[in-house]
């Protein structure tokens, strides 16, 4: 049986997961590697302390990630498709590593963020 994400290990061990992903799917990798030309050195731990903070109770994250996707939309597009996307390869990661309510709440959460994210970029 999968056990639920507890420490930060096992917060470590999903956005690395997730992020492995994205780097190889072809809706969402463009975006990472040329459009941003993302440091992930950097943007790694950022998102440790975003979920640490989200699902840990964890005060590690400040940032404004609202206002950076709509900064970000307006250099490539940021529709329905790649929000869906994001979240099925989001839902797929927690799904092979993780079973709880933490588990259960980081899918939650992710869906209220990005459909209040594209709401956002659609309005600005
Ligand atoms: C279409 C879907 C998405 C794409 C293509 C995308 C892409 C990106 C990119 C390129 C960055 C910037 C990395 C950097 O500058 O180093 C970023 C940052 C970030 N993203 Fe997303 N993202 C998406 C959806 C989401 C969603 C749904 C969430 C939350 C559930 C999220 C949370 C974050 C956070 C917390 C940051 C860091 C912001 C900061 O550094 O202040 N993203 N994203």
């Amino acid at each position: 049986m999968k056990s639920d994400i507890e420490t930060r290990k096992d917060i470590e061990f999903l956005v690395n997961s997730f992020y492995d992903k994205v780097r190889r799917n072809p809706v969402l990798n463009y975006i990472f590697e040329d459009v941003v030309k993302v440091h992930w050195e950097s943007h790694l731990p950022r998102m440790y302390d975003f979920w640490g903070s989200i699902l840990l109770g964890e005060h590690s994250f400040s940032g404004n990630p609202m206002q950076k996707h709509v900064a970000l939309s307006k250099r490539t597009p940021l529709t329905e498709k790649e929000f869906e996307e994001w979240l099925r390869v989001f839902r797929e990661t927690v799904d092979a590593l993780f079973e709880g309510r933490k588990a259960e709440e980081a899918k939650t959460r992710a869906e209220i963020i990005a459909r209040l994210m594209l709401h956002k970029i659609q309005s600005a």
